[in-house]
């Protein structure tokens, strides 16, 4: 039974749960390893449209922050400021101009600083309210600077009518710039022209760019990382601060080493488009999903592009996937489970019905030979497999039983007289053999009858052999019926009979026996109507008085046998 377990039936068993288990599995991990890919693509696609609606908001609020330039230096009173139209007068339009800047820098928190610059005096600042810890302060007299030499200055200048300048995105560095010093700032100036279209100055707002992206990135869901470089890469607002204005530092940390896929989109190849989607790992960080936009050059003349980007870490976008993958690894050990178990079953419904044929067969071959055991009743191909080993063993059965037969038959002829179904002379001297030891062994006594018919012949002679086999038959019945059970009776051949009488306790028994066999054989035998005459001379011979040996008490008993027929032997 222990082959059988580790047999056909558990194979199968072991196939089908692994087949199981391997479905279940599979399912499981495609739809785990697909949820996952849909989820990664749709955060591309959130982060993307984000990053565009990003994109969009700078180019309105610069264009705000324009129109605010450009509302104030096209103001005729910037001009007449510029211009000292009217000296007495100057003081006051000053204050007036101041109280304006004030008002704008107040609802503009984003705003560090506006000015207006006159052309004359080499850029001298006019007007100037900056914005500090306490709040607005207006810069006065002496601490009024020059900056012709700075670019916004003579980039501004320059400009043709309704035009506005906006720098590139650099740290603050002029001095005296109170809140805004030191800080990533963009200058965005109008020129201020006179009645003649002749430039006398500008006017000049400075930007903290980390405020307005707060603005801008305040609305943007939280867990998002923020990006922006300048037209060369250089990232400009990085989730990690040291690497924004690096070049400032006079390092570099740049968008195209950190998001290798950013490459083209900072060089501006033509025909790749102004976004890009990618999951990359950027040094030092864990995989992040990001979308980048190259903001389109807008009508104002920046002195370079930005990028935008903006980031999200693969970890968060898969958190559902992860619960996905959770309930996924549930049903997946459910289903093997169940295709363990199921496989179990089977095997078990195959292996049981064929380890009943087994043993069947088995009890079969060591000899058991009764019905039953098999699963017969079953319609399928075992159910056939057990009635064809119970057809076969009902044959086998048959035959065996023939053989019996056969063998019972042999037995008989091998030991009895066919004729008279008496022992034969090889069982007559078995038996004498056996009994002599036993006499041996116990000084007990037997004796032997030998039995020899009268004129036998002369029947056989005048009425045929079938009369002398009668007459054979009938007497060796009526001799059969004489002796005990321990007796032998066998018939020698011919005529002749021989009776062992086994353990005899009186002296004269043997004569006994010996009158009952003459009178018995001497009385007449029935046949076809007519009495046959019948009679018989008997010798006897005893151990252990005539002899030790199986041939000397035959002998004597044959001798003894010739004495009283009255011839010699
Ligand atoms: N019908 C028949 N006759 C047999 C059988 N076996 C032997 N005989 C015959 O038995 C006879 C025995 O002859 P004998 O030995 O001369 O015996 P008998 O005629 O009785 O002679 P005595 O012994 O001298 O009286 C023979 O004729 C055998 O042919 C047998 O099985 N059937």
């Amino acid at each position: 039974m222990k082959a059988m377990k580790l047999g056909i039936a558990w194979r199968l068993g072991l196939a089908v749960a692994l087949v199981g288990v391997l479905a279940a599995g599979l399912t499981g991990y495609y739809g785990y390893a697909t949820s996952r890919s849909m989820l990664v693509a749709g955060a591309e696609e959130r982060l993307l449209t984000a990053t565009r609606v990003l994109a969009r908001q700078l180019v309105i609020v610069l264009d705000d922050i324009a129109n605010d330039v450009r509302m104030v230096a096209e103001h005729p009173q910037a001009a007449r400021l510029l211009l000292r139209a009217s000296p007495g007068a100057q003081s006051a339009e000053e204050d007036n101009a101041a109280l304006l800047f004030e008002r704008v820098l107040a609802t503009h928190p984003e705003y560090f600083q506006m000015r207006l610059i006159d052309l004359a005096g080499h850029g001298l600042e006019r007007i100037r309210v900056d914005r500090d810890e306490r709040g607005l302060v207006r810069v006065r007299g002496a601490d009024l600077q020059e900056k012709g030499h700075y670019p916004y200055v003579y980039e501004t200048l320059g400009l043709p009518p309704g035009a506005v300048y906006v720098s590139s995105a650099a740290i603050n560095h002029e001095i005296g710039a109170h809140a805004g010093l030191d800080k990533p700032a963009l200058q965005v100036a109008a020129p201020v022209r006179d009645a003649q279209g002749q430039v006398r100055g500008l006017v000049v707002i400075n930007v903290d760019l980390n405020g307005l992206f707060a603005q801008l990135a305040g609305d943007l869901p939280a867990g998002l990382q923020l990006y922006l470089s300048n037209g060369a890469g250089d990232f400009l607002i990085h989730p990690d601060s040291r690497q924004a204005f690096a070049f400032d530092r006079g390092q570099s940390a740049r968008m195209q080493d950190s998001f290798p896929a950013t490459a083209a989109l900072v060089a501006g190849a033509p025909g790749r488009g102004d976004h890009l989607v990618t999951t990359v790992a950027p040094p030092g960080q864990g995989a992040v999903v990001a979308a980048f936009v190259r903001q389109p050059a807008s009508e104002l003349r920046q002195e370079e592009d930005f990028v935008l980007g903006l980031a999200q870490p693969v970890q968060a976008v898969l958190l559902e996937s992860a619960r996905l993958g959770e309930v996924s690894m549930r049903i997946v050990l459910g289903f093997s489970a169940l295709a363990v178990l199921l496989a179990a079953m089977l095997a078990r419904a195959l292996s049981r019905p064929l380890g009943q044929i087994v043993l069947a067969v088995r009890r079969f071959a060591a000899g058991e030979r009764e019905e039953g055991g098999l699963p017969t009743a079953r319609r399928d191909e075992i159910g056939l497999l057990a009635r064809s080993v119970a057809d076969m063993q009902q044959q086998i059965r048959a035959q065996f039983a023939k053989l019996e037969q056969k063998q019972q038959e042999l037995d008989r002829l091998a030991s009895h007289d066919s004729l008279t179904g008496l022992h034969n002379r090889r069982v007559f001297l078995d038996r004498l053999d056996h009994a002599l030891a036993h006499a041996k062994r116990n000084q007990g006594r037997l004796a032997l009858l030998f039995i020899d018919l009268n004129n036998f012949k002369h029947i056989n002679d005048r009425l045929g052999h079938a009369a002398g086999d009668a007459v054979l038959c009938t007497l060796a019945q009526r001799l059969r019926q004489l002796v005990r059970e321990v007796d032998t009776v066998a018939r020698m051949g011919g005529d002749e009979f021989i009776i062992l009488l086994d353990q005899i306790e009186a002296s004269d028994a043997v004569e006994t026996v010996a009158q009952k066999v003459r009178e018995a054989l001497s009385l007449p035998v029935h046949y076809g109507g007519a009495e046959l005459p019948s009679g018989a001379s008997i010798g006897i011979s005893r151990y252990p008085e005539d002899g030790e040996g199986a041939t000397e008490l035959i002998a004597a008993a044959d001798q003894a046998m010739y004495r009283a027929k009255g011839r010699p032997g």
